[in-house]
This record gives structure tokens, sequence and C-alpha cells, in this order.
């Protein structure tokens, strides 16, 4: 492992730790905040397919804000594993009548033919789930590197979705250290609100 690989992995543990301590009180209020703000924010941009998570290990959960997005006919999808490397994610429809299998990691996800899936560029908007932040737009994430190369061809494309990062205000951090493949977020939506690194 070199430097840069194990202070990401020291972070991840210390972070991920603080957001898994919180009491589950203490994580509904802040999915509630961030819901009284984020769909509405959304609805502003000409948003209408957005790339959400559904929370695992201590995540702020969107739950909520992805019930106030379907209210206002916005279309959501999450993130599918496919079985085989090179570990990219597609996206599949998420709606109140989904179908949910645990995937390798046992988070839930949609059981739906790859014919129904879109791919990465269809989106509008991707909602990166992560462990860590900072505010020059850097992003620590599971370590999958999923995030990662799924997006990686989109980085530079003239037309690409907006990455917004979603996390807990505990999760962010000085400054982290960041590689050649790390996708910088345009922003990041916590409970205390949108801390915006685009400047739009
Ligand atoms: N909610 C959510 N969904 C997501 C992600 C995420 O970070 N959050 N992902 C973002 O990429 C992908 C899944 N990536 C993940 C990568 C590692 C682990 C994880 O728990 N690793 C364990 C070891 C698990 C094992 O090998 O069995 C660990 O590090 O303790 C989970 C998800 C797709 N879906
Ligand atoms: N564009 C890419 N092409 C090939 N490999 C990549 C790419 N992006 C990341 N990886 C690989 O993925 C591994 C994990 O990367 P990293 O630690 O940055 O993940 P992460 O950002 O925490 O995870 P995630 O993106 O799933 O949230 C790295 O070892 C790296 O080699």
């Amino acid at each position: 492992m070199n430097a840069t690989s194990s202070s990401k992995q020291s972070i991840r543990q210390l972070i991920r730790e603080r957001r898994r301590n919180l009491s589950a009180d203490q994580h509904r209020q802040y999915a509630k905040q961030l819901a009284n703000y984020l769909p509405s924010y959304i609805l502003q941009k000409n948003i209408h397919r957005i790339g959400v998570f559904l929370a695992q290990d201590g995540e702020l959960n969107l739950q909520p804000s992805i019930q106030n997005l379907w209210k206002h006919q916005r279309f959501t999808f999450l993130p599918v594993l496919k079985p085989l490397p090179p570990n990219r994610l597609w996206f599949a429809p998420y709606s109140a009548t989904s179908h949910l299998i645990p995937n390798r990691f046992n988070i839930l996800e949609p059981n739906v033919l790859p014919n129904h899936m879109i791919a990465p560029s269809q989106l509008d908007c991707v909602l990166f789930p992560l462990v860590a932040f900072d505010l020059n737009g850097g992003r620590l994430g599971m370590g999958g590197g999923f995030y990662d190369r799924t997006f990686a061809h989109l980085r530079k494309a003239s037309q690409r979705p907006v990455f917004y990062g979603v996390a807990l205000n505990e999760q962010q951090v000085d400054t982290l250290p960041i590689e050649s493949w790390d996708i910088p977020l345009d922003g990041v939506a916590t409970p205390n609100g949108f801390i915006d690194f685009a400047g739009n």
C-alpha cells in the first residue's frame, strides 16, 4: 500500500466509526433536514433523472428526499453492481413498486433485466455516497472505486450529469489525499445545507 492509500484507509476507518456512532434519532433528524431543501434545490434545476443510493453503514438517509422527488414526478435510479469486472455501475429505475434484492455487499438493488437499466450518461444528476469530503470537491468513498470507474469517461465531457455528494457535516475533513482517478464533486448536500463548489 502506498502512502496515499494508507492515509485514505485511516480516514475511512475514523469517519465510518464517527458516523455509525450517531443515534438513530440524530440520523432521522438529519434525513429530515436534508429532505427539507434538497428536493426543491433539484427541482429548480431542470434535473429529471437522478442517481440516488440506499443508505448503509451510517450514511445520510436519502429516503425522505427520494419520496419528495417522486411526488414531483422526478425519476430516481439506484446503482447496480454487475457480477463481473471491470466493476462499473449501471443504474436501474427505483420507484415505490421496485422489487429489490441484496447485492454482494448486502445493499438492496432493483432486480431488473439489463435492458431496463440506463447508462450513467443518461442521468442528469448523480448523488454520490461518500465516506469523507473536503471543501475542494475532494471525495473519499468506500474504497471500491465503483463511482470513480463508472463516471471516469464523463469527467471532461461537455454534457455530463452534475455530481453532488451527500454527507453528514461530521464527514467533512480538512484536505483529502487525491489520486488522478478521483472524480471531483460539483457540490455536497449536508443536513446543514448545500455546499456549492462549481460556483453556480
Ligand atoms: N449506499 C451505498 N451504495 C453503494 C455504494 C456506497 O458507497 N453506498 N457504493 C460505492 O461504491 C457501491 C458499493 N460499494 C461498496 C464498497 C465496499 C463496501 C463494504 O462494505 N466493504 C466492507 C467489506 C465488505 C466485503 O468485502 O464483504 C468494508 O469495507 O468493511 C460496501 C459497498 C454501490 N452502492
Ligand atoms: N477510472 C479508474 N480506472 C481504473 N481503476 C480505477 C479507476 N478509478 C478508481 N480505480 C481503482 O479503484 C480503487 C479504489 O479507488 P478509491 O480508493 O479512490 O475508491 P473510492 O473513491 O473510495 O471508491 P468509490 O468510487 O466506489 O466510492 C483504486 O485502487 C483504483 O486503482
